[in-house]
């Protein structure tokens, strides 16, 4: 039985076998062969499927660190700023551990999906005149002045528990792969996964001057991987301050999780860039629903829009004769597409000539009829 991601990887994160482990049995997701983007960039590609997490997506791996740490921290209630999968992610642990939580979203810009969880788990749920950046300042500031405790990406036990996605692509593969692709929006998951690959390279003990004797007397481990990934990640074009070198202030994209103009682990994303010898660049709206399309119907993967931005950065290198055949490719697919599912419906990249979605056909009850719409 897996035992969520804590458990798992105790020894690698701050934690002691007395700590009470908020789980809801994440992480262990999926490392898909992609045929067809294999074929494409005459490599291996995997997608790391986020999407198979308890509440869709790939917050669940920081929020099972963030809630367990504000339980042992005695905290009465959470709050964040979302876009929308970190405040279903924080709803559902809170909901674990008895915590009530605060979220806050940009107005008008929440996928229903989204919504929906944050409300089923009875979430205290406040939308903002403004953009998510907007709401991580009030965030922030509400931590700092009343007793609640903030489970954002800029809480470094969130980027604890996701650099265990790391650790799995690793254990799965057998080392690292050559290269690793993923959506950059608040880059805290870029931040994870690059101290996640650095720690799985070299010899670990836990560090102990953390204040916690279990840690002091801790074993060393040795180093798994023999080498780290080069990092690529992707932005939406209208939403792309690494990219442009400043902040957007009204960032756009279809793609709601990664519009976000000013994110948080800015420097930390650029020195995993530029460490991991990688890029940060953007894709289009196009580009990313072309790609989110090319996963629903070539691989069988279905993904929310913002999650496909790492396969359409592929395309899009691959095509610029970016992208050096014979490598192991890994790329994360971050959130379910049950999130947004109007994008399955309604994608450009699907509809027919007149326009139409792929909307389903309707015949009377008999057989015949329906084999005859099937082209049987
Ligand atoms: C599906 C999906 N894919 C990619 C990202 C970008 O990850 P980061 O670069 O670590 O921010 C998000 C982020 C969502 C939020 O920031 C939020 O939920 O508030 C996401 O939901």
């Amino acid at each position: 039985q897996w035992r969520g991601v804590i458990r798992e990887y105790a020894e690698r994160l701050p934690v002691t076998e007395s700590t009470e482990v908020i789980t809801l049995g994440e992480g262990g997701t999926p490392l898909v062969h992609a045929p067809a983007l294999s074929a494409l960039v005459d490599g291996t590609v995997y997608l790391k499927v986020e999407g198979m997490n308890p509440t869709g997506s790939f917050k669940d791996r920081g929020m099972t660190m963030a809630i367990t740490s504000a339980v042992a921290e005695g905290a009465k209630a959470v709050v964040c700023a979302s876009t929308g999968n970190t405040s279903a992610s924080a709803a559902a642990y809170a909901t674990q551990a008895g915590l009530t939580c605060a979220v806050l979203v940009p107005a008008g810009k929440i996928s229903m999906g989204k919504l929906s969880q944050a409300v089923a788990h009875g979430a205290e749920l406040i939308q903002i005149d403004g953009n998510f950046d907007g709401c991580l300042d009030i965030a922030r500031k509400l931590a700092e002045n009343y007793p609640v405790f903030l489970v954002n990406s800029v809480n470094p036990s969130r980027i604890e528990g996701q650099k265990t996605a790391a650790f799995e692509v690793v254990d799965a593969l057998g080392d690292a792969p050559d290269y690793h692709l993923l959506p950059v929006g608040n880059a805290g998951n870029i931040t994870a996964y690059w101290k996640g690959y650095q720690e799985y390279a070299q010899p670990w003990k836990k560090p102990a001057n953390s204040g916690n004797p279990a840690h002091d007397d801790a074993v060393e481990l040795p180093a798994v991987a023999t080498k780290t990934p080069i990092l690529w990640g992707f932005q939406a074009a209208g939403a792309a301050p690494i990219v442009a070198g400043h902040p957007i202030t009204e960032p756009e994209t279809v793609a709601t999780a990664i519009r976000i103009g000013n994110p948080a682990s800015w420097e930390k994303a650029e020195a995993a860039r530029d460490e991991s010898g990688g890029v940060i660049e953007a894709v289009t709206d196009e580009e990313i629903l072309a790609a989110h399309r090319w996963l629903s119907s070539k691989e069988g993967v279905f993904v929310e829009p913002a999650s496909a931005s790492g396969v359409a950065g592929l395309i899009k290198k691959h095509s610029a004769g970016a992208a050096p055949a014979g490598k192991t490719w890994v790329i994360t697919v971050t959130g379910h597409g049950l999130k947004d599912p109007d994008w399955a419906i309604n994608n450009p990249a699907l509809q027919n000539e007149n326009g139409e979605g792929a909307q389903p056909t309707q015949v009377p009850q008999d057989v015949e009829t329906v084999a005859r719409a099937l082209g049987l």
